[in-house]
């Protein structure tokens, strides 16, 4: 039986007040969802001070968005993942597509931030997925296969015990183009195939692996009845707690 969480990705919005408000509505209606959905939020690093005292106790569990790729020194505006862990963080959302687009994050820095998550004693939300012309070209399989080899077949066992992926096609982030619920799954399963090969099919059968892309309470249904669809990465519907139980609700 695998593990079925829904996280939130809220990027760069709200105040720290307005994601205290956004945490306390989600944990008002939580219990609307089955208690075994893990709910996750992906806060700025300004809000994880108060929303995650305002998370305490309801089970929900926060994730921060990026960390450094060094562990500590001068790294001028930067944040380690020794001071994300000794916050409380549980998770940290590497590799989004927003950061290897904007941010020219490379598989060569994602390792250095992947080590430094694990040794911290938090779990990484590896995000993979290609972009539209990728797409177009049927290279889905191919980028993604790349991803995964550069990044996660450097894991130990151990490590990818912990690791959890989030597939997002770039053409369907923030844009309402949502990969149909076959595509989703066929991919899945590919990536599923792909982890096996070096962890084995038992350790990859147990692989969280969530969507991401345009995920709303009317299509989470669809996506997470498919075998290998474990759950969303949820961007815009994240950042209202109706929507993001809705779709927590869809399981
Ligand atoms: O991390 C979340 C994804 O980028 C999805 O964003 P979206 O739900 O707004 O399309």
């Amino acid at each position: 039986m695998r593990r079925t969480i829904v996280a939130g990705n809220w990027k760069m919005n709200t105040t720290p007040a307005q994601g205290v408000e956004l945490l306390e509505g989600v944990a008002a209606i939580k219990g609307e969802a089955k208690a075994s959905v893990e709910l996750i939020v992906g806060v700025p690093f300004t809000h994880i001070c108060a929303v995650g005292k305002a998370a305490q106790g309801t089970g929900i569990a926060i994730a921060a968005q990026n960390c450094a790729d060094h562990a500590k020194g001068a790294y001028t505006g930067e944040v380690s993942a020794e001071m994300l862990a000794s916050m409380g963080v549980e998770y940290v959302i590497l590799g989004h597509s927003e950061r290897r687009e904007y941010y020219g994050e490379t598989s060569e820095t994602l390792n250095k931030k992947i080590e430094l998550v694990y040794q911290n004693g938090m779990s990484p939300i590896y995000c993979i997925g290609e972009k539209q012309q990728e797409r177009e070209a049927n290279r889905q399989n191919e980028v993604c296969r790349a991803q995964i080899q550069e990044v996660v077949f450097n894991l130990t066992p151990e490590q990818f015990e912990k690791l959890i992926i989030a597939y997002e096609p770039v053409w369907a982030i923030g844009t309402g183009l949502t990969a149909t619920d076959d595509q989703a799954q066929e991919i899945h399963h590919y990536i599923r195939q792909v982890l096996a090969e070096k962890f084995g099919e038992q350790a990859a059968s147990k692989c969280p692996i969530l969507y991401g892309g345009s995920c709303k309470p009317s299509n989470a249904k669809g996506l997470f009845e498919k075998a290998d669809v474990d759950g969303g990465l949820i961007g815009g519907a994240s950042l209202n707690a109706q929507d993001f139980v809705g779709i927590a609700k869809a399981f």
